[in-house]
């Protein structure tokens, strides 16, 4: 079966038309799958398509040949272009519509809104009152104020105890003293902080007569709203040039006893009386749900990140011919070679599992929000904690992974930036560290797992979250031909095991009178293998759940085939787990290579098509290697001719410096 529809052009590289009439599915079914929704996905391509009758939106002057200067302009210039739109384009305070139009038109280095759509209006709704939503929301949501969310400090972003911003309640004027008391205690990084943003919401200890409850959100105006100056007392900047997101300006903030009305102080969950008396929260980390939030959507986004690199990568492999086979006359496609199939479908299976994840995450978050606004009801929060702990840990760690691999896969092209992937790169890396770094955010999942296992030793499996229950499962032996039930069973038992292993060790060394923190740290990096474990488990399930629940017949195949290759290949990858503790033969590792295998050659004809039902556009995609046309080799020719390097047919460093020295060589 062929699709013979929008996706082939006949202008088009012929060997990417040849991938794309091989397809087995329709690219427009599987990006409903992968978006979650019809609605969604055509929403989506509406929006593409009328970013593309807008002139002053298409890319003039490549990203990467412009200083940082030039990049926050550009964004700002395409921020102004998209406001006058903004009613056209997308339902106004649709987030994921928000978001895919700021990344289809902006692309991934950053801009001044970032912040304010994913962490400065998520905290508003989550933290403010009504009668503060009132106050300030519809202006952020209308974009009359920009925000931002400042929480880390230079000298503390892990442990949120120890911020030392202080925010001092004084009853005689019903005003909170917002105070930088070292240099330490500068709030440090926050994206769209040092420049952009007139507003932040600001993380702060909440001092009461002398007594610290931790840190709380406060909203606070940074800057003048007609001159955009900064307000007496306060000192805000931009922390410099970074890995990637240089479009953004991640800030610096300091406060020299700057007042704000009792009011700014965030109280939909807690409140300070005019008097100083203090209403605590229904639940004591409430005051974290944005970062939950951020976490919970991070399994999408960072999907959609290594995807933006596999389609680049699939389709230049598809473009790209080197090297023989059988066919001595013609040198192959490298996608046709296993180790490169290897080298990338994997992390295709990733994707699609990522976002499956991200889709389900979401929507638990939303649910969340939900039930303690509605009804102050805050029982999910440890659960959903501890899931997103470990996600946003292992999938930025993949994500990671599989975009480097990307970049190798396109050879030397790889490495230009033409190919964007190193952009992408240092932008999906990020998420290791922001919203939590990933080891501090495995021990996160490691305290839920090891509560668990300690349940059941003390017998008390019944209080188990459906999420723990398989650390009941007894030991079997498992026939894996018989399909992805065989899988999940031995990855559970796996799973089971270095989560008992590591609760033991910890055990151990406080029986040998080590205190728990102490022991918790002779045993920390058992428990983050043990919260990986975990948490793969939960990937590999929620892909599977989610194929079984596709209708169509010809989308469920072909992803049926890349859940097959999931199984086989995270099987394989914590083989030694399974071996090392007598769960698995070495025939049946065996059987899981050769299955691997055999999967690679089933994706092979596919693999074009799921990414291109991703349906990113060019606009979006930015890179010279990932054209969906596949004309690739005289666009990097006319890319490089647009270096600033070559405006000039010698440099005034070659006058000024290399001419002199090759005349004084010649004396
Ligand atoms: C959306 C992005 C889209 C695209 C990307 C493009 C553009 C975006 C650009 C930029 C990036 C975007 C955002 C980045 C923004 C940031 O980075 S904001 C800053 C984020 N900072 C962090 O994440 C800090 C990490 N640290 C913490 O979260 C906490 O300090 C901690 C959880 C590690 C520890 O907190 P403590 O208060 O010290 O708690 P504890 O004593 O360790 O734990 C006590 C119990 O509370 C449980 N707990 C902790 N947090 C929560 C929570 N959020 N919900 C529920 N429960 C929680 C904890 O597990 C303990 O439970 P026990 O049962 O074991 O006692
Ligand atoms: C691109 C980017 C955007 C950001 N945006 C924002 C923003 O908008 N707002 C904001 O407030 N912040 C932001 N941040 C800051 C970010 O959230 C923090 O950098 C992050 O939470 C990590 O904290 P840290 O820098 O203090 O790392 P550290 O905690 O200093 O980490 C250093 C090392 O110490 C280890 N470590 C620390 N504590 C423990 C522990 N308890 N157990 C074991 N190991 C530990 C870590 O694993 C790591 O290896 C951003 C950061 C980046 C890179």
């Amino acid at each position: 079966m062929s699709f013979l529809n929008k996706e082939i052009c006949d202008g088009d590289n012929p060997d990417l038309t040849e991938e794309r009439r091989t397809a087995t599915f329709d690219t427009d079914r599987m990006a409903q799958v992968i978006y979650g929704s019809e609605k969604f996905a055509a929403r989506r391509r509406q929006i593409t398509k009328s970013i593309s009758r807008i002139p002053a939106l298409q890319d003039t002057k490549p990203l990467a040949f412009m200083t940082r200067e030039e990049k926050i302009t550009e964004a700002c210039r395409e921020l102004d272009v998209l406001s006058d739109h903004w009613e056209q384009l997308i339902y106004v305070n649709d987030e994921e519509e928000a978001l895919h139009l700021h990344r289809e038109v902006i692309g991934m280095e950053g801009h001044p809104f970032a912040l304010h759509e994913t962490m400065f209006i998520p905290t508003l709704v989550s933290q403010a009152s009504d009668e503060q939503q009132e106050k300030w929301l519809g202006r952020a949501r209308k974009r009359e104020i920009i925000g931002c969310y400042a929480q880390t400090e230079l000298g503390h972003g892990s442990n949120l105890r120890k911020l030392e911003t202080t925010a001092t309640y004084s009853p005689s004027t019903q005003e909170f003293i917002l105070h930088t008391p070292t240099i330490t205690a500068l709030k440090w990084w926050p994206g769209a902080l040092g420049k952009s943003s007139n507003y932040a919401i600001v993380m702060a200890d909440l001092v009461i007569k002398n007594k610290s409850y931790g840190p709380h959100p406060f909203i606070v105006q940074l800057r003048d709203e007609k001159t955009h100056q900064p307000l007496p007392g306060i000192t805000v900047g931009d922390i410099g040039p970074k890995m990637a997101f240089n479009g953004a300006d991640n800030g610096f903030l300091g406060f020299d006893h700057f007042r704000i009305p009792r009011g700014n102080l965030l109280m939909r969950h807690n409140r300070v009386e005019p008097d100083g008396s203090y209403l605590k929260p229904p639940h004591a980390k409430i005051g974290y749900s944005s970062m939950v939030k951020v976490r919970s959507r991070m399994a999408m986004d960072q999907g959609l990140f290594m995807a933006q690199a596999l389609v680049i990568a699939v389709r230049y492999s598809a473009v790209r011919r080197q090297g023989f086979l059988e066919d001595k006359s013609q040198e192959v496609k490298v996608l046709d070679y296993q180790t490169q199939q290897h080298r990338l479908f994997p992390s295709i299976a990733r994707v699609y599992a990522f976002i499956f994840c991200g889709l389900e995450t979401i929507q638990l978050y939303e649910k969340l929000i939900l039930d303690v606004n509605k009804n102050g009801d805050t029982s999910g929060m440890a659960d959903l904690h501890s899931l997103t702990s470990g996600l946003k840990s292992v999938v930025t760690h993949f994500t990671g992974q599989g975009i480097e691999q990307a970049r190798m896969a396109c050879g030397g092209h790889g490495y230009s930036m033409a190919s964007y992937i190193s952009e992408i790169y240092g932008v999906a890396v990020a998420g290791c560290t922001y919203e939590g770094e990933n080891m501090v955010m495995l021990l996160q999942c490691a305290r839920a797992l090891v509560k668990a296992v300690e349940l059941v030793e003390e017998g008390h499996p019944e209080k188990l979250s459906p999420m723990m229950a398989y650390l009941t499962k007894p030991s079997v032996t498992v026939d894996l031909t018989v399909g992805p039930e065989a899988y999940v069973k031995i990855f559970q038992l796996i799973a089971k095991k270095q989560a008992f292993k590591a609760t033991e060790q910890l055990h151990k060394f406080m029986v040998a009178g080590d205190s728990r923190d102490v022991a918790w740290n002779k045993s920390a990096v058992e428990l983050t293998k043990a919260s990986r474990l975990h948490t793969r488990l939960y990937i590999l399930k929620t892909f599977i759940r989610r194929v079984e629940s596709i209708t169509d017949i010809s989308v469920k195949a072909a992803l049926t085939d890349l859940l097959n290759l999931h199984l086989n290949y995270e099987l394989l990858d914590v083989a030694s787990y399974a071996l090392a503790d007598g769960i698995m033969s070495s025939t049946q590792m065996d059987f899981i290579k050769n299955q691997l295998y055999s999967s690679l050659e089933k994706i092979r004809p596919n693999a074009v098509s799921l990414m291109d039902s991703f349906q990113f556009s060019d606009l979006q995609l930015r890179s010279v290697l990932g054209r969906r046309d596949g004309h690739v080799y005289q666009n990097l020719f006319e890319w490089a001719k647009s270096s600033p390097l070559n405006q000039s047919e010698v440099l005034p460093s070659v006058t000024q410096y290399l001419k002199p020295m090759m005349e004084k060589s010649k004396l």
